[in-house]
């Protein structure tokens, strides 16, 4: 239970801390250059999670962390904290998402993910706020003010734009792309994919073949906030502070094209898309 005679919300904490440990970050990369790409996100890693950390246990002590950059939180009993398995709300951060963008000279596709999850939530994925720190791109996204996108449906005959992976798209992907008249736009950290579909820079993001759950926790939040449709590549919830984090694939794109992307990825991967030149059904069509 939060102290009430903290003012800060949930979600304005996470919002502060996604914001500070961007800071943090943009100093770490302007101290160490771009020399030594691994020191480089290894140093970037380590001071955005022990600041997180502490801040967190200095404003919500009696929440438990699972974090990216600590082994021991992975395990629900694990962790120098309070035990993810019985606690009523834990914070799912990721330091540092898209490490090797960071690394990477000139590049803003990089974020800070700060998540909270509570036992007693009403929406399935049981998050209750989040943020997404932006630090390169001077933005931060967050539950308590992050508006959708204009709804403004896709016209027949212009490409959907689909965010990827930039290292490791899922293989069906191009495929998916080819069948629905998508282009693929590739880009790093799954917390700027989202944030892309969440300001309309581009109409979906799908990843499968690996991912936590700190790496969609806080943008899946602030993505679902904003009324967009967040679910696994099947359409099912996707569910956090699970004993295993692992949540390897995910859908985020707005609601009216949830329909028509579910059904093109059942096609995928059940192996019977309809082989591209051949007409398909545009998902920028009312599906319905
Ligand atoms: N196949 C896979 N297995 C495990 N993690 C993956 C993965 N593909 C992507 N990820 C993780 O998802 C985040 C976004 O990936 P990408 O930039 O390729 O879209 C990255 O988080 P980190 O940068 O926090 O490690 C990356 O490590
Ligand atoms: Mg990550």
């Amino acid at each position: 239970m939060v102290d009430p005679t903290i003012a800060e919300s949930d979600a304005a904490l996470a919002r502060r801390l996604a914001v500070l440990a961007g800071e943090l970050l943009l100093r770490v990369r302007a101290t160490h250059g771009h020399a030594d790409p691994a020191a480089l996100k290894a140093a970037g890693d380590r001071a955005s999670h022990d600041f997180l950390r502490a801040e967190l246990a200095r404003w919500r002590p009696a929440d438990a962390v699972l974090s990216e950059e600590d082994e021991g939180s992975r395990l629900v009993d694990g962790g120098d904290g309070v035990s993810r398995r019985t606690a009523d709300r834990v914070w799912i951060i990721d330091p540092l998402d898209g490490t090797r963008e960071f690394s990477e000279q000139g590049r803003t596709d990089w974020a800070v993910h700060v998540a909270l999850w509570a036992r007693d939530a009403a929406t399935p994925h049981g998050l209750i706020a989040g943020a997404v720190g932006l630090p390169a791109q001077h933005r931060v996204l967050a539950t308590d003010v992050t508006a959708a996108p204009p709804a403004t449906p896709t016209p027949p005959g212009t490409a959907l734009r689909l965010a990827a992976s930039r290292s490791r798209p899922p293989a069906f992907l191009a495929d998916l792309a080819d069948e629905v008249g998508a282009e693929l736009v590739p880009m790093g950290s799954a917390g700027a994919k989202i944030a892309a579909v969440v300001t309309g820079d581009v109409d979906a993001y799908i990843h499968a073949g690996g991912q936590y759950e700190w790496d969609s926790a806080a943008p899946v939040a602030v993505a679902t906030a904003a009324g967009l449709h967040a679910s696994r590549i099947d359409g099912s919830p996707l569910t956090y502070n699970e004993a295993d984090p692992r949540l390897p694939d995910l859908l985020v794109c707005r609601d009216e094209l949830a329909a028509p992307l579910l059904a093109a990825l059942r096609r995928q991967l059940a192996g019977t898309a309809v082989p591209s030149g051949s007409p398909a059904p545009h998902p920028g069509k009312d599906p319905r």
